[in-house]
């Protein structure tokens, strides 16, 4: 895919400020500082589009990115991050799952574990709702550049066993640093964006 116009249409707290429009979504998920913002900037060859940081939970809102003018990427805050109030905690979550429920263009969710960690017990949790859900999960494992090539299949295994993923679920290697795995996310994004 090439991407040739990439831009931020809304950060939105809720419904009323989605994009209008009936273009297809991708939605990213996973824990805070997982790597959702830098997937999203490694995938369209922007170096800070999406704003990344070394401190979790920098992305607090839903942010939609339209690329090409044809479909959108929704960057959703990061899970797991002590550092907000419980209050605050139970707002975002409202506001993600209303939106991961209730969004008909929404086609699938990119879940972002780290290749290097068994997956966290949230990061089951959010597999489990999502597919609860029946919402199309495709498993990004990034970070890989931080681990030995050797190491790549015994680090996948982990993360399908730990999440006792569905075997008909595509788990991709990426990293954000070296690109690895960015076309095979393409190919994968691009069949639901033209279902
Ligand atoms: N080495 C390496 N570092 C990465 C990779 N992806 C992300 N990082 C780093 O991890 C940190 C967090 O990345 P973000 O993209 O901001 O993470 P996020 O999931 O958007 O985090 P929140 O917005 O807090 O939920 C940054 O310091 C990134 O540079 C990767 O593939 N490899
Ligand atoms: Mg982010």
């Amino acid at each position: 895919m090439k991407v040739n116009t990439a831009e931020i249409v809304i950060s939105a707290v809720g419904p009323k400020q989605y994009p209008e429009g009936n273009l297809p979504e991708i939605a990213l998920a996973g824990r805070s500082n997982v790597g959702k913002s830098s997937f999203i900037n490694k995938m369209i060859h922007r170096k800070n589009l999406a704003r990344t940081s070394s401190r979790p939970g920098k992305t607090q809102t839903l942010n939609f990115y339209i690329l090409n003018e044809s479909f959108y990427f929704v960057d959703v805050p990061g899970y797991g991050f002590a550092k907000v109030s419980k209050t605050e905690r139970e707002a975002w979550g409202k506001m993600i799952e209303q939106y991961l429920v209730e969004r008909d263009q929404l086609k699938a969710v990119v879940q972002l574990v780290d290749l290097r960690h068994p997956p966290s017990k949230d990061d089951c949790l959010m597999y489990d709702w999502l597919k609860y859900h029946e919402l199309p999960v495709i498993i990004v494992a990034t970070k890989s550049d931080k681990i030995p090539k050797g190491k790549w299949d015994k680090h996948k295994k982990v993360v399908k066993e730990t999440l006792n993923m569905d075997p008909t679920d595509k788990i991709i290697l990426f990293s954000s640093e070296t690109g690895h795995g960015k076309d095979e996310a393409w190919g994968v994004l691009n069949s639901y964006l033209t279902k």
